[in-house]
């Protein structure tokens, strides 16, 4: 191993596929080669694949080797020991390109998890990037495209980010088959961005879908439940998620829902669960509801999910950054960890003190470090 090798530990924190992500991603960015060792450590089925405790399958979904293929592809760099059930990789990044890529795990690995590990580093090249990215639009403990699309995106352009998601093709578990064509825009600098004022909630809406064989009353009764529960605590605002039976566009068999909440001040959150074997539709309705009154209750400006899936940006960009948020997750905790250690950034969390509820809101503040695009 090159002296100048980072090593990154990935059984620290989470220890999870994020810490994958986040280094990778920052490997190509700035240059850095790196080794991760001890990958996933902190999961019972460690290396190199998935193994959610909760996916009941034999068959791996190589989300983690497809992102990092994915990474080494777009930055022309090599990547050593990448195989299933790997748990030490070394990635030497080369030039970040323009064009098209294409990654594909073949089953229903995380689609929304693939633009997670690769936008960063798409936003970086000389000229547009497309992102041909296959396997679940919409699987467990992963952002659903729909989360991608309607919370993610939008909170990203406060960052000046610009990209296009163009869902040609659901897939859910076990299979996958879906596609997203993901249209990247590169940019010379990333703006930091202020997110400390909530506002009001103005609207509530969502999803609630089925695909393939499953009945369509699964999605009413998910959609029923799911607006019954969030009327509990929110009277005033009208609540609308359409049931819908995806029919052409969707590949395999599914159930799901989303429900997005928007403030006055642009803030956008999210609850979501999907369908399982032997689980009652309005029972995933109502998880999807408490998930996201559970992000409303407190004052902050961003969901759990979002609040790690913002920190690379923070890191990147130039300036300082501002977000409140509730309790801060393991997930952010860990994100934070590989930034500042592939970056220059500098982060501190402290807990708000002009919070006047019994759910107390923290303030993440970074100090970017302001990576300039070199080709453009
Ligand atoms: N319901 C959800 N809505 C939006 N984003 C989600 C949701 N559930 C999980 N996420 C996001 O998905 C990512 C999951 O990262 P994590 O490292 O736990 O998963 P992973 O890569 O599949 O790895 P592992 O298999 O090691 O758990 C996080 O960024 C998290 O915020």
């Amino acid at each position: 191993m090159d002296s100048t090798t980072l090593e990154v530990d990935g059984s620290v924190m989470e220890g999870g596929g994020q810490i994958l992500r986040v280094s990778a991603a920052l490997s190509c960015i700035t240059g850095t080669a790196i080794k991760i060792s001890k990958i996933r450590a902190g999961r019972t089925t460690p290396g190199l694949r998935p193994g959610h405790p909760n996916s009941m399958t034999k068959v791996t979904w190589p989300q983690h080797l497809c992102g990092l293929q994915l990474l080494r592809d777009i930055c022309a760099g090599s990547l050593d020991g990448a195989a299933i059930g790997s748990t030490e990789i070394t990635l030497n990044p080369g030039k970040i390109t323009s064009g098209d890529h294409l990654a594909d795990p073949q089953t229903a690995g995380s689609v929304g998890l693939l633009l997670q590990a690769s936008l960063p580093c798409a936003l970086f090249t000389d000229a547009s990037t497309q992102l041909c990215l296959k396997g679940g639009t919409n699987a467990e403990m992963a952002p659903q495209i729909d989360y991608t699309v309607k919370v993610f995106k939008p909170t990203l352009e406060k960052f000046g980010v610009h990209f296009d998601c163009d869902v040609k093709m659901r897939g859910y578990y076990p299979k996958g088959g879906g596609e997203v064509v993901v249209t990247v825009n590169p940019i010379k600098q990333l703006s930091p961005v202020t997110m400390t004022e909530r506002g009001t909630i103005t609207k509530i809406y969502g999803r609630a879908f089925v695909a393939g064989v499953l009945p369509y009353k699964l999605a009413k009764d998910m959609s029923t439940a799911a607006v019954r529960t969030i009327r509990r605590e929110i009277k005033d605002l009208y609540i609308s998620i359409p049931s819908l039976q995806e029919k052409d566009q969707a590949c395999g068999n599914g159930n799901g829902i989303i429900i997005i909440a928007e403030s006055s001040t642009g803030c956008v959150f999210a609850g979501s669960s999907l369908g399982k074997k032997g689980v009652y539709a309005d029972k995933v309705g109502i998880e999807a509801a408490e998930m996201l009154l559970r992000n409303l209750r407190h004052n902050g400006c961003v969901d759990e999910f979002l609040q790690d899936q913002l920190i690379i940006f923070m890191a990147l960009a130039s300036g300082t950054s501002r977000i409140r948020c509730g309790p801060v997750t393991l997930h952010t905790q860990t994100a934070i960890h590989v930034a500042e250690q592939l970056t220059q950034a500098k982060f501190t969390i402290s807990q708000s003190d002009d919070d006047q509820t019994n759910n107390p809101t923290f303030i993440i503040e970074c100090q970017g470090a302001g990576l300039s695009n070199p080709h453009l």
